[in-house]
């Protein structure tokens, strides 16, 4: 085996910093992989692991990267063999183990999902905040919320999370609302299946948050947390479902009984990074057939390993649109 570069972040007087090594390959301990790692992501969390009190590595010096996708170098379990297309998201990658920013990474076989029809691109342009939004948009669906029940809001439009879940809504027949503080990004929100574009949740920052609001949505995907989830929640229809991922808009949640006890409504919480591995393979199947994203090309900003530092910041302003793929082929 070659050796191998990899982006490394290390955190000192409160500042996390990044430099490239060249690092030698470890021999494999029984029912591992090693990854030749062509494609990984730019999540929020990996701009949180390269923020210091991010709050989610739990060790220092680490390659960060929580999604990897590549091909099978070695293996040592039986389920995989050389050659295998893979995607690996998620558990520790990235936070408590080295992640995707390398030319290599090894994984517990059982973390990995054999890819079919996606290329490793494609996979990495789904990456975990695709994932998530696949995991949202079934929970809205396995609650029996269809189409014809009324409109369904997305939060965080514009992001890894939103756009994905706007394209596969919209791709199931849903009328999707989305929410977004980016009004220069209205025409791709369309492109992706939106149907209308409204501000920031709530509407108006400065009312007074009610107990009940006026019944809007059938179902919600938010990412955002926050204002923006409790205004969500006080104006989602009788029997409604919010899928709530993610905190972009703060990790508070300042709501009341009231949407609970008096309309029924389920507050869906959607946990991509602890899922086990066999409804993991199950969803990306889905992803690989019925709930294939049909706009990912329009999704997917294709970056070199140069390029992190710029969307981590952007990511950081709530500035980004989209996703960005990270080509480990590049920007050494
Ligand atoms: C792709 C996914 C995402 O993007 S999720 C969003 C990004 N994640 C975050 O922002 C979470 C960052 N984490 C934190 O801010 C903190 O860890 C905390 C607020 C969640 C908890 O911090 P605190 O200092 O109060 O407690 P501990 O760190 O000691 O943990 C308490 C308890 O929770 C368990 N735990 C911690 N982190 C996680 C996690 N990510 N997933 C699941 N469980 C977690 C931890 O093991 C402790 O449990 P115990 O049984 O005592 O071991
Ligand atoms: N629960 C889980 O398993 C997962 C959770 N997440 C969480 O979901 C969220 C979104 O993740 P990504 O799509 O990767 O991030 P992203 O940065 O690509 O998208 C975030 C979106 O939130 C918007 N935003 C930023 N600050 C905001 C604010 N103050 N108010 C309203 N909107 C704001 C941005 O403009 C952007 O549209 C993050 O909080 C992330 O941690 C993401 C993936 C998995």
């Amino acid at each position: 085996m070659t050796h191998f570069r990899a982006l490394i972040a290390d955190l000192a007087d409160d500042t996390v910093t990044t430099r490239v090594e060249t690092r030698d390959p470890a021999p494999l301990e029984p029912g591992q992989l090693r990854i030749a790692v062509e494609f990984s992501g730019v999540n929020f969390k990996d701009a949180l692991a390269l923020t210091p009190g991010g709050g989610v590595v739990r060790r220092y010096p680490i390659v960060p990267g929580i999604d990897i996708a590549g091909t099978v170098l070695e293996s040592t379990s039986d389920q995989f063999a050389e050659g295998d297309r893979v995607v690996a998201h998620g558990y520790e990658i990235g936070t408590a183990r080295d992640g995707g920013y390398a030319e290599q990474a090894v994984v517990p076989a059982e973390w990995a999902v054999k890819l079919d029809a996606l290329s490793t691109r494609e996979a990495a342009a789904v990456g975990t905040a695709g994932f998530t939004a696949a995991l949202s948009v079934a929970a809205i669906v396995d609650a029996g919320i269809t189409p014809g029940d009324g409109p369904v809001v997305v939060t965080g439009a514009t992001g890894g999370v939103g756009s994905t879940s706007i394209d596969l809504l919209a791709g199931l027949g849903y009328e999707v609302v989305a929410s977004s503080g980016k009004p220069a990004a209205a025409d791709r929100l369309r492109e992706l299946g939106a149907a209308e574009i409204i501000g920031r949740l709530p509407l108006d920052p400065d009312a007074k948050p009610r107990p009940l609001g006026k019944s809007r949505w059938a179902a919600a995907v938010d990412c955002v947390g926050g204002a923006a989830l409790a205004d969500v929640i006080s104006t989602l229809d009788y029997g409604g479902v919010v899928a709530a991922s993610g905190l972009t808009g703060g990790a508070g949640l300042k709501t009341t009984v009231m949407p609970f006890i008096l309309r029924g409504v389920t507050l869906a919480g959607i946990d991509s990074v602890l899922l086990p591995i066999e409804p993991r393979r199950a969803l990306w199947q889905r992803i690989e057939t019925d709930l294939r994203p049909r706009h990912l090309d329009l999704v997917a900003n294709d970056i070199g390993i140069d390029g992190v530092g710029a969307v981590v910041e952007a990511l950081r302003a709530g500035e980004y649109t989209g996703r960005a793929v990270v080509d480990l082929g590049r920007g050494w």
